[in-house]
């Protein structure tokens, strides 16, 4: 057999970093050689200890942490929510400008049925005349909206923008704030916590007479792990920067 994939995994006690563990432990061609925390510096690995590291940490902490990983020497997965659009172009030219050919994949979602979700969006938003997103979490997460509604909800108003449709219908007047939910690139979109959910999304897609809803759920974090291991696998030979699993996937 082939030399194992090394593997450090930041974010280690979370709840995906738990799961991402126990499954790159259990594959035979990777080794899980770090757990990190939030007390660790990921700048003391080197290539010497590890080939790939995954970071399912926190939205503040997992820029400077993909900064770090680079300066290391290491390629790096990441699932960690709440990247800016500044961000990812910051890491894209720091991978493009490393020595080495390295590189980063940041993954919204790395379960198929949110993927194809996203997909399905992309190709139906130009189809309709309103768009709303509806996405379901459970209460302990940080961030709202979902780094997943968020990249649907861009994907979807590029796709109108670029039919050249008008404004969706809206004839609201007065609202409590929230009501209309949040605006991410005209697309309305709304965040549910509720203590049982994992993580769930609809995409609801309107015009007179007729409706398209598209719906994943994720019922447990098993739902990610093909995703996340796909990547630790592909990564090393993708340098530069890579946003969604879709680029690694035969769709
Ligand atoms: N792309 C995808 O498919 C998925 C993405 N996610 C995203 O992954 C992220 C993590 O989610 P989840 O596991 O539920 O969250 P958790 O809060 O359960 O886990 C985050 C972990 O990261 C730790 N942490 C915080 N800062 C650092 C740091 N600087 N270095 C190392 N570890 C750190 C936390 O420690 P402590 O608690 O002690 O602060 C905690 O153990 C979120 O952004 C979530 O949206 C989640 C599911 C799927
Ligand atoms: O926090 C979570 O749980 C999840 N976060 C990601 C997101 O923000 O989209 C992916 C998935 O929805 C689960």
């Amino acid at each position: 057999m082939s030399e194992k994939i090394r593997v450090a995994v930041l974010g280690a006690d979370g709840r995906m970093g738990t799961a991402v563990c126990e499954a790159v432990a259990g594959a035979a061609d990777l080794e899980l050689v770090a757990r990190m925390g939030p007390g660790d510096d990921p700048g003391v690995l080197t290539p010497a200890d590890a080939d790939v590291a995954v970071d399912f940490t926190t939205p503040a902490a997992t820029e400077a942490n993909v900064h770090a990983l680079l300066d290391a020497g290491l390629d790096v997965v990441v699932g960690t929510s709440g990247w800016t659009a500044d961000a990812v172009e910051r890491v894209r030219a720091h991978v493009e400008a490393r020595p080495l050919a390295q590189g980063v994949l940041i993954a919204p979602n790395f379960a198929l049925s949110a993927v194809l979700t996203m997909r399905f969006a992309r190709q139906a938003a130009a189809y309709f005349e309103s768009a709303e997103i509806i996405e379901l979490h459970h209460p302990d997460k940080a961030d709202a909206p979902s780094g997943t509604a968020t990249a649907t909800a861009q994907a979807m108003g590029a796709a109108r923008a670029a039919a050249g449709l008008d404004a969706m219908p809206d004839a609201t007047t007065t609202a409590l704030d929230g009501a209309r939910g949040a605006d991410v690139a005209g697309v309305p979109v709304h965040s549910v916590r509720l203590r049982g959910l994992v993580a769930h999304q609809e995409v609801l897609l309107g015009n007179p007479g007729e409706q398209l809803t598209i719906r994943t759920d994720s019922f447990d974090r098993a739902s990610f792990m093909p995703g996340v291991l796909l990547a630790v696998r592909r990564i090393g030979s993708r340098p530069g920067l890579t946003v969604g699993l879709e680029a690694l996937l035969d769709l």
